[in-house]
Parts: structure tokens; sequence; C-alpha cells
């Protein structure tokens, strides 16, 4: 069998920076290139910049109007007024004509009478008014910028202003980026089984730019001691860092940490970070040289906590600070003493609080962080926090964002990010977020307040009414409205073409069944129909097996995992899977009245009322909204 590294010292992420960037702090040399001032945005200076030419130029004119000599205009008043004469007394300027001796004051056009021997003046004119002196703005030899000042705009026309046009900066830190993996393909390619698209480099190429570097990705390497070695080898004497991704745990294949030590010396191998944590850093030919680990999560958040920082150094600039929040977490999270985590979390602001609800925690899962408007940190010597307690909340999104955003915590329907999408293209600013628990767990996510709307479905067996119970039941009146969604029908999703040739549920017993999750309408409607039907759950195979949303049933289905769930027609067709009709069911949103008038909950309201809304939901197939955005207050 091939060597494993199964020695990962885990250090804590504190001080495994703090050792690497110690480490490359002698070795590194920070290089410098002079460029053209309008190419130098957000590029470092090396010196202090001084001002080559006063600007103004010359005594300038502030204003249109008449250059005058302001003695001759000291008997003006409202009257006695003065007449004066052109090429005598005055002489006409625009805003920004020199104004030359003898003339030492402006007086603008709208403060002049024209008459037929000049004009007429009404006030006296004080000396240099309207006048801007010689270096008013800029005095050639003052100091413009200092020495590692980061260029903004404003910075750039100054700099030209004053005679500069071309500044001497920090040379952009230069990044080799290797993917490696036998299994790794580039996107173009056509997958088979096995098969890992590569995606992680061009995330770090361009992690690399937006923090002021140069990358240079380089085509995947197999997973080949020699090939990864003579790479590395090359790569550090032409760049100024090396970034190499995956192989860096304890797999068979894993040689990136062999090489490093090989070439020269790794600092840390492995940082109690979660997650993240086969990390590599080491030093080859004084550049550092960062193993990240292959799951994109892990590899993000390494990224951010050991090459950010060292291509902050390199580049001279500071580290990006995010804005931080404190947050409601809305469910308990249990953390290992081993390690620090980083979960991923979507916030939002209900009420007078922010509220974290926390995405899926595991390291492949990349959607965790596209959908996050932020993170918080799990200490290391904390074993977790529980629900409701206040985290910091490190926020990827403005702050003003995350607060005009429609919190909707319940049971999932596709026509929620449909309203999403056309959220922020009719307002602006405003966007809808959505976490899916079910509709009993978005009603009580209402109760805590931690959303501002939970879409349910749920059906009382004794009424056959669906929703008006159960909010009336938590609730009590006059706190809470419904707000109609849309009618849809719910039904069995099984493979397309029907092989086992499935009627309805009671052909169920005998198949593979994929069941949602305690608390969710279309769970209390299954529960339901077997109890009418007189089939007990223990005839159902997978039962107990649940998934949290209508597409992670139609998934499911759809990939073999089961033979048949329950659900809606829109994610049947979503995922190419026939659909055998079950019943009718109401969708609608429960909103507490305290949030009815806030802007966003009202524009959330309208889409339900559009025809671009309606077009869409005919587009997903299934749903009928006669009633859509229709409000129900006394419940
Ligand atoms: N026995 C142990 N197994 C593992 C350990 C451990 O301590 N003991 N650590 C786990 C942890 S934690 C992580 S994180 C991963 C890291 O694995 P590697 O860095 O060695 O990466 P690979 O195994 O080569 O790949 C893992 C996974 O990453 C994805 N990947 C890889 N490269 C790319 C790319 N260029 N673009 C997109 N995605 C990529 C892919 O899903 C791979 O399957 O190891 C655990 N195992
Ligand atoms: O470091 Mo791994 O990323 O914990 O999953």
């Amino acid at each position: 069998m091939a060597k494993r590294n199964l020695y990962l010292d885990t250090k804590p992420v504190e001080e495994a920076a703090e050792l690497y960037l110690n480490a490359l702090r002698p070795v590194v040399t920070i290089q410098y290139e002079t460029i053209p001032v309008t190419e130098s945005l957000n590029r470092v200076t090396r010196h202090a910049t001084y001002a080559k030419y006063s600007s103004p130029l010359f005594n300038a004119s502030a204003m249109d109007g008449i250059a005058v000599i302001s003695e001759r205009t000291v008997a003006a008043t409202e009257v006695a007024p003065v007449t004066l004469k052109e090429k005598e007394d005055y002489i006409v300027v625009d805003t920004g004509d020199p104004i030359h001796p003898p003339y030492d004051a402006v007086i603008m056009a709208e403060d002049l009478v024209e008459t037929k021997d000049g004009v007429q003046i009404t006030a006296s004119a004080a000396p240099w008014q309207h006048v801007r002196p010689i270096g008013e703005d800029i005095v050639a030899g003052e100091m413009i910028l200092p020495s590692r000042h980061k260029i903004r705009p404003i910075d750039v026309g100054v700099l030209l202003s004053a005679g500069i046009t071309r500044i001497e900066v920090v040379k952009r830190p230069r990044a080799a980026i290797f993917p490696t993996g036998t299994e790794i393909i580039e996107p173009e390619d056509t997958p088979r089984e096995g098969s890992i698209i590569e995606s992680n480099s061009r995330m770090f190429e361009n992690m690399v730019i937006e923090a002021g570097g140069e990358a240079r990705r380089f085509p995947p390497i197999i997973d080949d001691y020699e090939q990864i070695r003579d790479n590395i080898a090359k790569a550090v004497s032409e760049y100024d860092m090396v970034i190499v991704n995956a192989g860096s745990s304890a797999g068979t294949e894993d040689y990136t940490v062999h090489v490093l030590r090989e070439l020269g010396e790794v600092i840390v191998h492995g940082v109690a970070i979660k997650p993240g944590k086969p990390v590599i850093l080491a030093v080859v030919e004084g550049k550092p040289v960062i193993g990240l680990p292959g799951y994109p999560v892990s590899a993000y958040i390494g990224f951010e906590n050991f090459v950010l920082p060292v291509l902050a150094m390199m580049g001279q600039t500071a580290l990006k600070k995010n804005e931080v929040v404190t947050a409601s977490v809305s469910k308990r999270l249990v953390s290992s003493l081993r390690h620090k985590e980083y979960v991923r979390v979507k916030v939002g602001k209900v009420g007078d609080k922010m509220v974290a609800a926390p995405l899926a925690r595991g390291a492949g899962a990349a959607m965790s962080l596209v959908r996050a408007d932020g993170f918080c940190v799990i200490e290391q010597h904390s074993e977790g926090v529980e629900a409701g307690e206040p985290v910091q909340v490190e926020l990827y999104r403005d702050k003003a964002e995350v607060e005009n955003t429609v919190v909707i915590i319940g049971s999932h329907d596709l026509i929620l990010d449909v309203a999403a999408d056309m959220m922020p293209n009719l307002h602006p600013g405003m966007f809808v977020s959505s976490t899916h628990v079910g509709s009993m767990g978005g009603l009580m996510a209402l109760k805590r307040k931690e959303a501002h709307l939970a879409p349910i479905h749920l059906l009382d067996e004794e009424t056959g009414e669906y929703n008006l119970s159960y909010i009336r039941r938590l609730f009590g009146s006059g706190k809470i409205a419904l707000i109609k969604g849309v009618g849809r029908t719910q039904g069995i999703l099984v493979k397309k073409g029907n092989p086992l040739g499935i009627k309805g549920i009671e052909d169920l017993p005998g198949c593979r069944y994929v069941n949602r999750q305690r608390g969710a309408g279309t769970r209390v409607l299954f529960d339901y129909k077997l109890k009418q039907l007189g089939i007990a759950p223990e005839q159902i195979n997978g039962y107990e097996r649940e998934a949290a949303t209508h597409m992670a049933v139609a998934a499911a289905v759809g990939s073999d995992g089961a033979d048949a769930g329950m659900g809606i027609l829109s994610a049947a067709k979503a995922m190419d899977l026939d659909f055998i009709p079950v019943g009718p069911e109401e969708y609608d949103f429960a909103v507490p009245l305290e949030y009815l008038e806030l802007p966003h909950i009202k524009a959330f309201i309208e889409i339900l009322k559009m025809d671009e809304f309606y077009k869409r939901l005919d587009e997903l197939g299934g749903y009928t909204y006669e009633r859509a955005g229709e409000r129900i207050l006394n419940i």
C-alpha cells in the first residue's frame, strides 16, 4: 500500500498564520515598478509624492463675468451705480481664464446691467473676489500622497493636476496556481464517473486578482510526484508565490507535502480549522508555497486565512476587513473542541434584531458559500452555541442589503425562487432569502421572531381546511395575517415512464420511498392519506428516510436512490420525472401584522399579484393563483 500522511499536526489558526508570516518576513522582498498615473488605481505608492506644479497654475477667474480693477468700483451702491467701460475698466472673462494686472477682482455676469456706455454695477468689488489665486488648491512642492498609500480615483485626478504622470508603486504579487489530481478534468471536457470538474483554481485566480495580485493558472497536474515537483520548482523561480490545490491531506496520492519537504521547508501541515484542515504552508527558495485542500469550502477558507495575509504582505496593503454584526443564531450549532469552525450563515433583520441562519456545513458544499451573507466562527475552545444565542457574523454583503431582505423560513416551493429572482429586478436593493425547514418549522421561526414570512401548507385533518386553524391556534387573533399564495397539486414523483406502474399511495408498500421531514406539510398530507387508506407507516419502505425539500425528493427519485416520493408537479418537471396527482392543496404565507407595512414585505406581497409572476408559474406548471396576494386579517 502506498504511503499515507497520517500525522497532520493541527495548529491553531492564529499560531499557524503567525509562524508562517514570521518565516516569510526575512525572505520576501517587495518589488516596485513605475507606471502611468492613469493606470494606477488601487496600486500602493512606494514613496511620498510631491506636486510638480501648483494648481491653479495662475490667478484664475472663479466665475463667468468681468475682470475689474477693484479700486474703480469702490463708489458703486444701489442708489449710485457706477458705469465701467470695456478695455478701460474691465475685460470679459470666463471661469478659469487668467487674471492679469491691473485687474484684481471678478464680478459675476448676473450682477451687471448693460448700458449703451458699458456695464453698470451697484456694488463695489472687494480685491481678489471671485479670483482663485495661484496654488489655492495645490502648491508646487507640497506632499500630495504619503508612501504606502492605496491610490483612489481622486488621487489619480490630483496627481495629474499637479503635473505627475508616472508613479512608482508596489509591484503586484504574481501567483502561480496549480490544480492537481488525475481525476480532475477541464470544464469543457465531458465528465465520466469519478471525474471532478476543475473549478477551484478559477476561484483562486479571481481571489488573487481581487486582493490586488496577478494570477497565472496552470492546467491540472496528475498525481505524479515528479510532475508536481518539477512544476512547483519551475514556478518558484518565475513567480512570487505558488498555490497548489488538493492532494494536501492523507490520501495515498497526496504528494504535495512530500514534494515541498524535498524542495524547501514545510512550516505548517494541518491547521485546527474546519473546513480547511489540511493546509500546507511552506517556503521554497524564499517564496511562499501554499497547499490548499481540494474541497471548495475548505479551499476558500484556507485561502482567506493564509493566502490573503501573504498577498497583503507582498502587496503592502492592509487586509480587507468585513463588517461584523451581532446576530442571534436560529438553530443550535454543535462544534468540536478540536478546531475553530467557520459556519456560513444567511443573515436577515427581523424586527430590531439580526438573525443568522446556518447553512450546510460540509466542506464540499460550495453553494453554502454562494448563498452565505457571511460567516460566524465557533472558536476552538467552544463546544458550540445554543439556538437564540448571540454570535458575531462577518458579513460578505453590505449591511444595508441584509436589512432590506425579506426573510422567509418555512415550506419550500419553487415559486420562492421566482419571487427572489423578480424582487431585485423590480426593486433594486431589495432581496428575498428563503430557508426551508417545513411548514411547522416556519411557524416556529415566526414565533421566535426569526423570519418575516412563513410559507405553509398545513391540512387540518378535521375540517379539511388549509393553514388557518394552525396559525389561529399558535398565534391567537389580531396578531397575524395569512397572505394567500398559490394552489398546487401534490402527487407522487416516480421515474420517467413510471416503470413500477404506481397508480396511487395504495401502491407504495413494496417500493423504495423517500419521505419528507416531520413538520413538513407534505408529510402531514402523506400521513393523512396513509391513515385514510389504512396503511401503517411501517409498511412504507423508506418512511424514515427524510429529504428537506421537494427538489431533494425529486433528486433522490431521479438518481435511482428511491422509486417514489411525494412532492409538487414543478419539482417533477424540473427533474424530468412522472407525476401521479394525489390532491390539491393551498400554499400560503403567514405574516405577523407588525411586518405587513415594511416596504420590502409590501413589495413581496405585490409580486404575488403580478402578471409576470403568473406567467412564470404557468411555465413551471401545476399552479393556480386566483387569490394570490389577498390578505386574510381576521383569523
Ligand atoms: N483519512 C483522512 N481522510 C481525509 C482527511 C483526513 O484527515 N484523514 N481530511 C479530509 C479533509 S478535512 C479534507 S478538506 C480533504 C482534503 O483533501 P485533499 O486536499 O487531499 O484533496 P483531494 O482528496 O485531492 O480532493 C478532495 C475533493 O476536493 C474536490 N476538488 C479537488 N480538486 C478540485 C478542483 N481543482 N476543483 C474543484 N474541486 C476539487 C473534489 O471534490 C475532491 O473529491 O480530505 C479529507 N480526507
Ligand atoms: O478541512 Mo476539511 O475542509 O475540514 O473538510
